[in-house]
């Protein structure tokens, strides 16, 4: 349920808990890091909804959307717009919640992706932006800390293709220098578009027992991170 606060929407129920979404590029490692943190005690972990992603009532729109983009971009960018904003308003059941990804990449990212490319026409940018531009103006979605896994894209397409989701295999290595370049303007250069909490950056490039390494470096300052107003 949601009710009324300070002109905004928010979810019902108790206090507000510190959010931190893990960002990066497709395969840089996210669900990883995720996994290794859902060990701790006291932490929520939400990995993106991709299986949704691949199946709603048996159509598989990621797998439409590498296809075709053009036809099919703005298929899956809503769906993922849709089961996104449903993780940033679910009721949080831990003190801490770490979650894949966010409403503001899916937008700052992926739709500036395909648009940019010239892979989506312009109304379907033009209503998904509207529909972004109404959410955040209108529903409270609160992120605390963004922890961006920042890697090379080389390194997303070598696990990508270890990884080997059927969907991706089409995925050239252009694709993720793209992505890559919109991180960074993001989150690193400051840009393009506003960023909605401090971000910590991991070098990602490194070997699993090194990125291990460095999670527990860093987990004091994850898990300190003070709640924005
Ligand atoms: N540091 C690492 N070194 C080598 N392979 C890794 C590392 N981290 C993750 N992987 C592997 O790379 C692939 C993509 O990782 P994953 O965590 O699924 O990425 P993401 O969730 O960001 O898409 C998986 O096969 C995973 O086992
Ligand atoms: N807004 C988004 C978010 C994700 N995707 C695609 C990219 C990958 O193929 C897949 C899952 O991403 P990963 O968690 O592996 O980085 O979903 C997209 O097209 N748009």
């Amino acid at each position: 349920m949601l009710s009324s606060s300070q002109g905004k929407l928010v979810r019902d129920g108790e206090d507000r808990k510190p959010v931190i979404c893990i960002e990066g590029n497709i395969a840089s490692g996210k669900t990883t890091c995720l996994e290794y943190f859902s060990k701790t005690s006291n932490i929520e972990v939400l990995t993106e909804p991709v299986s949704k992603w691949r199946n709603v009532r048996g159509h598989n729109p990621l797998a439409l959307m590498y296809e075709d983009p053009a036809r099919w971009g703005l298929t899956l960018q809503t769906y993922i717009q849709l089961t996104v904003l449903d993780h940033h308003l679910s009721k949080i059941m831990a003190p801490v919640r770490m979650m894949e990804r966010s409403l503001y990449s899916a937008k700052y990212i992926f739709v500036e992706n395909l648009y940019k490319s010239g892979k989506m026409p312009e109304v379907d940018y033009a209503v998904l932006s509207e529909w972004f531009e109404w959410i955040i103006s209108n529903i409270s979605i609160p992120v605390d800390l963004i922890v961006y896994l920042q890697t090379s894209p080389q390194t997303c397409f070598d696990r990508l293709k270890q990884r080997c989701r059927e969907e991706e295999k089409v995925i050239p290595l252009e694709y993720l220098e793209a992505l890559h370049h919109l991180y960074e303007n993001w989150l690193i250069n400051n840009t393009s578009f506003k960023v909605p909490a401090p971000v910590l950056v991991i070098p990602a490039d490194h070997d699993l027992q090194k990125m291990l390494h460095q999670y527990e470096e860093n987990r004091e300052k994850i898990f300190t991170v003070p709640r924005a107003p």
